[in-house]
């Protein structure tokens, strides 16, 4: 397998409570949704490094040998521990051929492959001379950490490239995971993508894209959610193009500017995500209506705090107006400004309800669908364990 290359894919996840108050050491719980980011990489020879992206219609190809020698320009202090520096990147975004202030999807997704590739190699290895595709199930930017899936992707392969890691796929399984030690490390080098991309993340999607399931995330610790009942969820996407890197400087900001106004809403922001977790560790596996109230206010009071600290939107006003037109409740999710909300559908909503908000989501040209949550971590796959359109989108790249 190693030789032939490698398959490998990660979930997105959704922010249940915490977003943005994360980053500033609060607490967060999320859970891997049941749409994933594959990654397809092939050994090549003939001293090239190829990479394709239709996600962001990038398409390169470097020689390796002049990829060494960027490398050790800028290798002196490669480690997964410290954050990418801003004369590290700025020598890739020549190189590459980057504007120095772009923020684009295809500039971003470029310095994160090449950091990562390069820091990597710097660390285990030699650049490796492969042939990288990517492709998702994930809407890019919109709330659903397709960064972080990415970089887990990437994190994982190029280790693997670098032998850093093993493969766990034995012929004829289907499926393998990485041992605890290997996906602590794939998670560590995905942070440094992730900050690559977003500036100053936090750490819980990179940690949701690696372990899957349902986590608490606080300060770089991560818990497991145990006892996870099976939340219906309904994701809508308002289509609306915003920046986690410009939410997550512009929350900054505001706190700089009124520490004493903002540093409350966060504490209150923290409270809810412990309440959540209180109530959903109560709740039995097939929960009874009775628990939702509690969870759909929760819902409402941090949709608020979240426009408090300016990461709001009218197209996600919108959303919560119209799902509470047929009495759900809703909340944005991920870095807001656009991008998705999630509406928790309880037990007892009728089907005609959620039918009828569906459409009306769809009326306001917004995109919604059901998906599920707690899928597992990175994995590796054999190619006869991924679906056709899964094995058709990565040929083709
Ligand atoms: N499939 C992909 N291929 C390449 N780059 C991707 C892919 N998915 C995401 N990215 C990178 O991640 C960025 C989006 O990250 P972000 O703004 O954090 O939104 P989110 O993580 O919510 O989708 C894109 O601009 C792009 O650089
Ligand atoms: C806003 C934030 O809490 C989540 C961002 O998620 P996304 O990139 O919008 O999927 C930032 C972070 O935790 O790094
Ligand atoms: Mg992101």
């Amino acid at each position: 397998m190693p030789e032939r290359g490698l398959l490998v894919s990660a979930p997105g996840k959704v922010i249940l409570h915490g977003e943005h108050a994360v980053v500033h050491g609060k607490a967060a719980l999320a859970v891997a949704l049941g749409l994933r980011t594959f990654l397809r990489l092939r050994h090549g020879g003939g001293g090239r490094l190829c990479v394709c992206l239709p996600g962001v219609g990038v398409r390169r190809e470097w020689d390796v040998a002049e990829l060494r020698v960027l490398r050790d320009r800028i290798a002196a202090d490669f480690d997964e521990s410290k954050s990418p520096s801003v004369e590290q990147l700025d020598v890739l975004k020549e190189f590459a051929g980057i504007a120095a202030d772009a923020s684009a999807p295809d500039s971003l997704a470029v310095l994160a492959f090449l950091y990562m590739c390069l820091a990597i190699s710097a660390k285990y290895g030699d650049v490796p001379s492969v042939d990288i595709a990517v492709w998702s199930e994930l809407p890019t930017g919109a709330g659903l950490g397709s960064s972080a899936a990415y970089a887990v992707c990437l994190a994982a392969a190029l280790l693997h490239a670098c032998r850093a890691i093993s493969c766990p796929l034995k012929d004829g399984e289907a499926t393998a995971r990485w041992t605890e030690e290997e996906m602590t490390l794939i998670n560590s080098w995905a942070f440094q993508g992730e900050r690559v991309i977003h500036g100053n993340p936090s750490g819980v999607d990179n940690a949701v894209g690696t372990w899957g399931g349902a986590l608490r995330y606080q300060s770089g610790k991560i818990t497991s959610l145990k006892r996870v009942p099976t939340l219906r969820i309904l994701l809508t996407n308002t289509k609306v193009p915003r920046s986690t890197k410009v939410l997550v400087a512009g929350v900054k900001e505001k706190i700089v500017k009124f520490p004493a106004i903002m540093n409350p809403v966060l504490d209150s922001i923290d409270a809810i995500s412990q309440e959540c977790q209180s109530v959903l560790e109560a709740m039995p596996t097939n929960p009874s209506p009775e628990y939702y109230p509690v969870l759909e206010e929760l819902f409402d009071i941090n949709q608020h705090h979240l426009n408090v600290i300016g990461v709001g939107h009218p197209s996600l006003d919108r959303l919560c107006r119209v799902t509470a037109s047929h009495g759900l409740h809703s909340k944005l999710t991920g870095a807001g400004g656009g991008g998705c909300g999630i509406t928790l559908l309880p037990p007892d909503a009728t089907p005609l309800a959620v039918e009828a908000a569906k459409r009306d989501l769809c009326a306001c040209g917004f995109e919604c669908w059901e998906t599920d949550i707690g899928a597992p971590g990175v994995t590796l796959h054999s190619s006869s364990s991924l679906n056709a359109e899964v094995l058709h989108a990565l040929a083709e790249s």
